[in-house]
């Protein structure tokens, strides 16, 4: 079962254009900043918003000329819009029934299902009786009794409290690992994208931007976007053997690279100095302080300077460097911590 098209959905401020190819069992989360476009491609595979131009196809079968309540598609919604006057059992029979599947046997696969997500005792439950997680297996459940080739999930986590959502996150990655159909999901976060994805495709301005494994679009990063996401400091420049040049300054890393390439390193390992430290690191500039704030345990400092980073301290730091915006100081993050790749 694969999924393969291209989507584009003209609006007067706002073009989509995407091309997909999605294996069997694969599960691709689409990742983006607000308004990119995610939401806009999962309802144009589902047939909810009309595409103004291209194809889609599912296991080599047209899909795009199908209405939506024609898809062989299940869907989970941010909000999950189970039927308040239904049971969960008939919520998660209601795809089947529609279907023409018969009462009895609608009703046995949902409960086969709702044993499936551990909800067997929660089968006469109306969905006001269920928490935000009961609620989700019980959207994951009614999505998948219609036996889908395609699972769409906008958001499936984005209702549930923290503790809730670390359960729900690893118990839906099992569930979509047992699923031979494409999936695919839409998220904001970048764990959610990272633990349940086999490949992450990052959308800005309604075009692709950065696709591949979790694990390489986090080492290396191509936009600003996604630098941010994974909690890197990016630069592009020119590499010429010894270092990158991002401007004025020349930043080494252990690759050895010629041409147009980004480097990254991590904020923490951008370390401060009052004065200039001795025996140089090889890569020292001297920046001003553009700001501070708390982030997690640490202080992230913003710096200006030949180029823009954020350095994470620790408060002790803060405390004896004696920083204080607007302040000039020494920055230096050592070779090994710096990486460089193709841009
Ligand atoms: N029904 C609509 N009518 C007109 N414009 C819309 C409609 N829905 C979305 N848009 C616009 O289309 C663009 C893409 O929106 P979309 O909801 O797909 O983005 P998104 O990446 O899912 O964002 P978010 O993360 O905020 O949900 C935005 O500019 C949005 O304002």
């Amino acid at each position: 079962m694969s999924l393969r098209g291209r989507l584009i959905v003209t609006r007067p401020a706002f073009r989509l254009d995407l091309t997909l190819e999605v294996a069997p069992g694969e599960v691709v989360a689409l990742l983006g900043p607000n308004g990119a476009g995610k939401t806009t491609a999962l309802r144009a595979l589902a047939g909810l918003t009309a595409m103004s131009e291209g194809q889609i196809s599912l296991d080599g079968q047209p899909l795009h000329v199908l209405a939506a309540e024609q898809r062989p598609i299940g869907m989970v919604f941010q909000d999950y819009l189970l039927f308040p006057h239904l049971s969960a059992l008939d919520n998660v029979a209601f795809g089947p029934r529609c279907q023409g599947v018969a009462k009895a046997e609608a009703r046995r696969t949902a409960a086969a299902l709702l044993e499936r997500v551990g909800l067997a005792g929660h089968a006469a439950a109306k969905p006001r009786q269920l928490s935000g997680g009961q609620a989700q297996r019980v959207a994951l459940a009614r999505a998948l009794a219609v036996r889908p080739r395609l699972l769409l999930l906008d958001e499936p986590l984005a209702a549930l409290d923290a503790h809730t959502r670390l359960e729900i996150r690893s118990e839906l990655r099992r569930h979509l690992a047992d699923f031979d159909g494409v999936t695919v999901l839409v998220t904001h976060d970048p764990l959610d994208a990272m633990v349940l994805a086999d490949r992450l495709i990052v959308i800005e301005h309604g075009a692709i931007v950065q696709q591949g494994a979790p694990g390489e679009v986090a080492r290396r990063p191509r936009t600003d976007y996604v630098a941010r996401l994974v909690g890197l400091n990016l630069y592009r420049g020119v590499a010429d053997g010894t270092g990158v040049k991002v401007g004025e300054l020349l930043l080494h890393s252990s690759e050895h690279l010629d041409g147009a390439a980004f480097v990254a390193f991590p904020p923490a390992a951008v370390a401060l100095y009052r004065t200039r430290p001795d025996g140089s690191p090889r890569n020292l500039w001297r920046a001003r302080i553009d700001g501070i704030e708390r982030h997690g345990d640490n202080v992230r400092v913003h710096l200006d300077g030949p180029i823009a980073a954020f350095a994470d301290i620790t408060p002790a730091a803060v405390a004896d460097l004696d920083l204080t915006p607007g302040q000039q100081i020494w920055a230096s993050v050592k070779a090994t911590e710096t990486h460089a790749y193709p841009a």
